[in-house]
């Protein structure tokens, strides 16, 4: 990268910019590798297989549960269909088509798909409200006490009843501090000292700050410092009831609880919160070649995903049961899938069509539902979700199938995992905010990029090092760009998904 190809001031703030979308591709230089992660993006055809991106959403739906070709074979299909996806309306009666590759979706249809696989949240619980942060509320948070609970001096100093110069009482006779009852009654004309948070004493007028009285020389007389006035009536009081009422609804169902929430609960004097289940996720990092230690050696590499999506995951509500690593071993990932009781089971890597490539025989083994069978999205395209078989009366349970390229199973995360988890969990995705584009996004025919953004005052800006396979731009970034397939221009507003930084 040269000077000339990315603006001094940005680069100074962001190493890691990319350079600006009209600037020609540099030379390679010597002391780089060469890109293949570059090239072979230049060499994917612009369009696969799957829908075409003019088709009707009914349509994509459709296909994304196997309903594709002939009207015979969209007869056989449909009941089996209502059974698994549309369990959102019926049971799990109906038997699931068998778990084969379907048509690609277009990015928002996909997040779509997966927002409606989440819809039906998991169910209510009462927990002690600590146990309850990253929860979804599902009933208001009432107040238990008028907040402040008693009227209350916002300052250090003194209670004052009516205008100055007050008698001061002795310390012998009692002073207003935080956490005891308050001090005994004023008369007209009494002052008393007085602490932040203290309970006032009935007949107060107002706190005088310490800074703006004098006491007498004998400690038995305040006023107020020479040529300022006496405080007016209320000053520096907070009244009891001020910011709510004892029984007042102070936040509604469907606030995430958050820390603040939680300090809020407890200022309120409540104990316990009724929140929605959180969804239970189990990871599965699937793949012979990953090293939990030490650098990469013998052809092995380092598993980014188990030390990455936890934390992705609970942010996006789930509460993650455990990290499970299996090789590449359809056998022992029929019975990981088997066994688990995870609400969702988020698998990495084994989604494409290599040799050891399980996962999609290993969901037609199981009698899984494919939802999601890839999406036309950049990177991430092999993504999918899965609907596990039924558990008889109990929750309906899915598989997000993440690729194994790390930026790739971010990407899949952010699509997929985001609206399913969420909505689970009783709470809808968050919409991508729109933020006005610093610089050209190039777009890619028929498919959605999410790029790695950081925003600096002027907008969003791609950052480098987005490949598939990479982390280091995605490390940075304080958003991931949606990009649209005929790209967005320097100047006009992008959407902008979150990235979990928790
Ligand atoms: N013939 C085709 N091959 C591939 C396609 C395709 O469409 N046709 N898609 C490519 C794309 S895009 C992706 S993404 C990958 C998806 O591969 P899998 O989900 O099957 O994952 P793996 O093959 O197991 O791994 C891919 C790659 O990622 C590395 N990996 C896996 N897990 C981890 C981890 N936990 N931490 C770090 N790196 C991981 C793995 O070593 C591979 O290098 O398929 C392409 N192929
Ligand atoms: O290369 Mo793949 O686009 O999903 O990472």
């Amino acid at each position: 990268m040269t000077g000339r190809e990315v603006e001094t001031d940005l680069l100074a703030a962001y190493p890691y910019l990319l350079p600006q979308a009209s600037t020609p591709p540099s030379p390679p230089e010597p002391d780089r590798p060469f890109d293949y992660e570059a090239a072979d993006e230049e060499r994917e055809p612009a369009v696969t297989r799957g829908p075409r991106p003019d088709q009707s959403f009914d349509r994509v739906l459709d296909d994304a549960f196997g309903l594709v070709g002939g009207p015979a074979e969209v007869s056989r299909s449909r009941n089996a269909t209502r059974g698994a996806f549309g369990d959102l309306e019926t049971s799990d009666a109906a038997a699931p088509p068998p778990a084969t590759h379907t048509g690609e979706l277009g990015w928002p249809e996909a997040r779509a798909v997966a927002a409606r696989a989440g819809a039906r949240p998991l169910g209510t619980v009462e927990r002690d409200a600590a146990d309850a942060l990253g929860a979804v509320l599902a009933a208001p948070l009432a107040a238990a006490t008028h907040l402040p609970a008693f009227d209350t001096s916002a300052m250090d100093g003194w209670a004052v009843s009516g205008p100055g110069p007050w008698r001061l009482r002795t310390p012998d006779e009692g002073e207003g501090l935080a956490g005891r009852p308050a001090a005994a009654g004023l008369e007209d004309g009494e002052a008393v000292r007085i602490a932040t948070g203290a309970p006032v004493p009935g007949g107060t007028t107002a706190v005088l700050r310490r800074e703006d009285g004098v006491v007498r020389a004998d400690g038995a007389g305040l006023a107020c410092r020479p040529g300022t006035a006496s405080p007016p009536l209320g000053r520096d009081i907070r009244p009891r009831g001020q910011e709510c009422r004892s029984g007042e609804a102070l936040l509604p169902a469907g606030t995430l609880v958050t820390p603040a929430v939680l300090g809020l609960t407890a200022a309120a004097g409540v104990d316990r919160l009724t929140v929605h289940r959180r969804p239970t996720v189990e990871l599965l990092v699937i793949g012979d070649e990953l090293l939990t230690e030490g650098p990469p050696r013998d052809g092995r590499i380092r598993d980014a995903l188990g030390p990455m999506l936890p934390g992705w995951l609970a942010a996006y509500g789930a509460e993650l049961t455990g990290v499970r690593r299996i090789g590449d071993d359809r056998a022992a990932l029929v019975a990981a899938l088997r066994g688990s009781r995870a609400d969702v089971v988020v698998s990495t890597g084994a989604t494409a069509s290599g040799p050891v490539d399980f996962l999609h025989p290993a969901l037609a083994e199981i009698g899984a539902t494919l939802l999601v069978d890839g999406v036309r999205v950049r990177p991430g395209h092999p993504m999918l979700l899965a609907r596990l078989p039924g558990t008889g009366d109990g929750p309906r349970r899915h598989l997000l199938g993440l690729p194994g390229n790390p930026f790739a199973a971010a990407v899949g995360a952010a699509t997929l995992g985001e609206p399913l988890l969420r909505g689970l969990g009783g709470c809808p995705a968050a919409e991508p905010y729109r933020v006005t584009a610093g610089a050209d996004f190039p777009g890619q025919p028929g498919h959605t990029r999410l790029v790695p953004v950081a925003l600096p005052e002027r907008g969003a800006v791609p950052l480098r090092y987005d490949g598939p396979a990479m982390l280091r731009g995605l490390a940075l970034a304080e958003g991931l760009a949606v990009v649209p397939p005929d790209g967005v221009a320097a100047g006009r507003p992008v959407a902008v998904l979150d990235v979990p930084c928790g």
